[in-house]
């Protein structure tokens, strides 16, 4: 079935095909693609609509000597199939396996690691700068998604580069589609250039031309003067000083190939404006991209992503609904994400108050300072981002929100140990960055009931506030009750004198069982308390429940260096308190992939983990 296919052990195989071959290469990989992460889940949409491109790129380009930087990385599963990675593909995004985005460490094909979105043109314009400096000749490739074109860094690249000479092939990859519908005046623009004449006519000369020739690589030979006519003036492209060619069909090699084979030749920074469909070859990811960007298992026959019944509901559902209820009574109340509606619970506040909500695209530093100003304007804005992807909009945070006192609310989703998108998205700095903000409030909560007390609760502060809380589902507990929590308090679970254990948020259910199994089964009593505010940090209601001598356990999902354990034992240091004290946070480096489970298991976090270490000290 996979005759192409299995005989791909690198790029030189590739090479060993000839053209006409390539759409059924094209073909086969889609198949494998769509049945190998049927049970496993990941990132299916991107891939599908990139086959065809990554497939010309390696067919034409030398790499690992020339370097092709893919952005976000989420799309690159056809690029490891084709540099010598398909066995490892029925691992991806699982523990031990391949990685679900470009990581340098895992091949040399992957000059640039990414996750995170709008990275590739200024690292490939890096790349191509330094290889100007050391007088080498190999190309640079960056390949962007129109979605990710929407962030300031893409744009800070493009304005860099245009305004120098150094050969750089940007290729936009534009499918219309973030993980969304993309959003902004781009996107309009990009869509004006596909529908309109310059698209027509570039399609129709590179019709014309090719209709003529035998094969598609003879065809590139001849073909240069008639791309450089495909160079459409007048873009903001060429605007901003790079060569614009296209728009041209991404599906279909008798445009790639003459076309990436006549960019090879030019100089200077060019932009390519590719048009591809997301989830091509599977009906069900075709019809419904958002879904089917990136998923969990599911049936390749009935096409339906496999639900696991009877799940409480997520913490992301919780604050959607919760957030969406506030603002039915509440008429100062906005919403912004930043090209995430579904995954951060904000497509339910949008469908009840369309006018009071806003996709910023992929742009948190805007995300956050916009906020402010719509905080000025008397709203009380809702900035729902995950934790990792909020580290771009730090110097907004500080500068824009915390120094003029806004009430803003930052409502961290995936926060901790996100599981099978690894380092880059692990939201683990969040408590060490927000916690040290004059002005903020930070708040965690234990379960999801808490989550939606901790919403009553940030419309009654008149400064910035961030809650942050993990992936996943709640405990299923009672979510009635909307009361608000008195602010700087923290909760006190268990009584004991034998010492002291104060949990954070995601990790207190486990301090929870840990404490009573240690009650249970070695007779020792813990005070556990549930701590709530990060900051103010309960310090009467700590050093109150101390015992000279006795341990002293911190339990939070986040990075150690900075956490909040660091102040707790500082405060409890200077009380005089003297005794063993236990760190249970993230250590000093980069959590690999796999489920959260897994994870926390690793890093003792979870109740066996935090029972063992509560024994062992
Ligand atoms: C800084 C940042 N914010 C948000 C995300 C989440 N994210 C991952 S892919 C994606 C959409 C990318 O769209 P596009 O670049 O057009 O690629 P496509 O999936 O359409 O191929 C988003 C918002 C991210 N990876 N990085
Ligand atoms: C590529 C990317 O950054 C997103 O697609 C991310 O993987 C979404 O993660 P969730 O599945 O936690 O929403
Ligand atoms: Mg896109």
């Amino acid at each position: 079935m996979f005759e192409l296919l299995n005989r791909i052990h690198g790029t030189a195989d590739l090479k060993a095909l000839y053209p006409e071959q390539l759409p059924q290469l094209a073909d086969e990989m889609r198949h494998y693609l769509i049945e190998t992460l049927a049970p496993i889940g990941g990132h299916l949409g991107a891939g599908l609509g990139v086959v065809e491109l990554s497939i010309a790129l390696h067919y034409l380009f030398n790499s690992p000597q020339d370097k092709i930087v893919w952005d976000v990385g989420h799309q690159a599963y056809p690029h490891k199939i084709l540099t010598g990675r398909l066995a490892g593909m029925p691992t991806i995004r699982q523990y031990g396996g391949l990685c679900g985005f470009t990581k340098r460490s895992e091949s040399e094909h992957d000059p640039f690691g990414a996750g995170h979105a709008s990275t590739s043109i200024s690292a490939a314009y890096g790349i191509a700068a330094g290889r100007d400096l050391n007088h080498e000749g190999y190309h640079v490739v960056a390949v962007i998604g129109d979605g990710a074109l929407t962030g300031g860094m893409a744009f800070e690249a493009l304005n860099h580069a245009g305004a120098h000479n150094n050969r750089l092939l940007v290729i936009l990859n534009d499918n219309e589609m973030s993980i969304a519908p993309n959003v902004g005046a781009m996107s309009s623009y990009l869509a004006r250039i596909i529908t309109g004449k310059p698209y027509t006519q570039a399609k129709d000369t590179a019709k014309r031309i090719l209709g003529k020739l035998p094969g598609a690589l003879d065809a590139a030979k001849r073909l240069e003067e008639h791309v450089k006519g495909m160079i459409t003036p007048g873009t903001l492209f060429e605007e901003m000083g790079f060569r614009y060619v296209g728009p041209i069909d991404g599906h279909d090699f008798d445009h790639l190939l003459p076309t990436l084979a006549n960019c090879k030749e030019l100089d200077g920074p060019m932009l390519l404006h590719v048009v591809t469909k997301k989830g091509l070859g599977f009906s069900p990811a075709e019809e419904d991209p958002e879904t089917w960007h990136g998923l969990g298992p599911y049936n390749v026959e009935t096409g339906i992503p496999h639900k696991s019944a009877g799940c409480p509901p997520t913490y992301t559902q919780v604050f959607g609904n919760t957030l969406a209820d506030m603002a039915d009574h509440d008429e100062s109340i906005v919403a912004i994400t930043a090209a995430m509606p579904a995954g951060t619970g904000i497509s339910l506040f949008a469908k009840r108050h369309p006018e009071r909500c806003f996709d910023v695209g992929i742009a948190e530093q805007h995300a956050v300072t916009f906020a402010g100003g719509l905080a000025v304007a008397g709203k009380r804005p809702y900035v729902a981002i995950y934790s990792t992807f909020m580290q771009r909009g730090y110097d907004q945070i500080i500068h824009d929100i915390c120094i003029q006192n806004l009430p803003v609310t930052f409502c961290l989703d995936r926060a901790g140990i996100v599981g099978a998108d690894g380092a880059t998205h692990a939201g683990m700095f969040d408590i060490a960055f927000m916690r040290n903000l004059p002005n903020m409030t930070v708040m965690a909560p234990k379960d999801e009931a808490e989550l939606k007390k901790m919403l009553a609760t940030s419309r009654k502060i008149n400064g910035p506030v961030t809650i942050r809380y993990p992936r996943g589902n709640g405990y299923g507990v009672d979510i009635s009750s909307s009361s608000v929590l008195p602010v700087g308090k923290a909760e006190v679970l268990e009584e004991g004198s034998d010492g002291l254990v104060v949990a954070v948020g995601s990790r207190v259910r486990d301090a929870l069982s840990a404490v009573e199994t240690l009650r249970k089964e070695d007779g020792r009593a813990l005070t556990l308390l549930n701590l709530r505010f990060i900051k103010p940090l309960d310090v009467e209601a700590i050093l109150s429940h101390l015992k000279q001598g006795k341990q002293l356990a911190v339990v939070e999902e986040g990075i150690a260096q900075g956490g909040i354990g660091q102040e707790i034992a500082v405060a409890a240091l200077k009380s005089g308190w003297s005794g063993p004290f236990i760190h249970i946070a993230m250590p000093d480096n980069f959590p690999v992939h796999g489920t959260q489970n897994e994870l926390l298991r690793d890093l003792k976090m979870d109740s066996q983990g935090i029972l063992k270490q509560l024994r062992d000290h």
